[in-house]
């Protein structure tokens, strides 16, 4: 479902995020990406959903190369993958059932399908009884979860996190993280950058690490492997 080839990374001020990267993942795999800070982890994974463009190489999602992909058929690309982000990133005057209507209103989904959808998705994510409330009345792991809904509405194949619990007390992590799991045995693929080594010693998965730009191990059930 992913492959990346050769894929190279300079940013305009020469910084080189990316300096080679080969990786194939498929589909309904689980994988941590690790690192130290600034390693490239956050490149590494923009660049799935095209948020950064490689300066060479290709990166192919179901099929589809994003080094060739016309702009005007990114938000079609961006429909098939899901994105969740370490500080939520909800929209502060809707609620939250508006948070994840939004997704699907922009499609023009029908008003009966978006109000199954985003109550399925409320459910599962256990926020069913907050539907009318606004992010400022949510705790940090309520928010966490009313964007990993968000994240899932559209039903993608790919589910990318960028350090989802990076801003969350140890008992919420653990939470999310079984959202995570409950969304990965549905056949969903996830790729989740993160520093948190005990909930990746703990609940194993592939662990593809990162640094200087080149991924340094890929191990099936590996560990966290860093200090910090
Ligand atoms: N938009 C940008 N412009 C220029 N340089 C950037 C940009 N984004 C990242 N970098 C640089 O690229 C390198 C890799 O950054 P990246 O954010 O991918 O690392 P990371 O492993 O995700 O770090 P962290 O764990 O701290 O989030 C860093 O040296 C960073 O300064």
């Amino acid at each position: 479902m992913i492959e990346m080839v050769n894929v190279y990374k300079k940013y305009p001020n020469g910084i080189v995020a990316a300096n080679g990267i080969d990786v194939e993942i498929k589909q309904g795999e689980f994988v941590y990406v690790v690192g130290p800070s600034g390693a490239g982890k956050s490149t590494f994974i923009k660049m799935m959903y095209r948020e950064e463009r490689p300066t060479s190489g290709d990166i192919f999602i179901n099929g589809i190369n994003l080094a060739t992909l016309k702009p005007s058929k990114v938000p079609y690309l961006r429909r098939q993958i899901g994105v969740v982000f370490q500080d939520f990133k909800l929209l502060p005057r809707l609620n939250v059932y508006e948070n994840i209507a939004f997704a699907l209103e922009v499609i023009e989904e029908t008003p009966k399908v978006i109000r199954k959808r985003v109550m399925d998705v409320l459910e599962l994510v256990g926020l069913k009884h907050k539907a009318r409330m606004f992010p400022t009345e949510l705790s940090g792991g309520e928010q966490q979860r009313v964007s990993i809904a968000r994240s899932i509405v559209n039903t993608p194949k790919l589910v990318i996190a960028d350090e989802p619990t990076g801003n969350l007390d140890p008992d919420t992590s653990w939470e999310i993280m079984n959202i995570f799991e409950e969304i990965n045995s549905r056949g969903t693929t996830i790729i989740m950058a993160t520093h948190n080594r005990e909930i990746v010693n703990t609940i194993r998965h592939r662990v593809i690490a990162v640094e200087g730009g080149l991924i340094t191990r890929d191990e099936y059930g590996g560990d966290y492997g860093y200090e910090s």
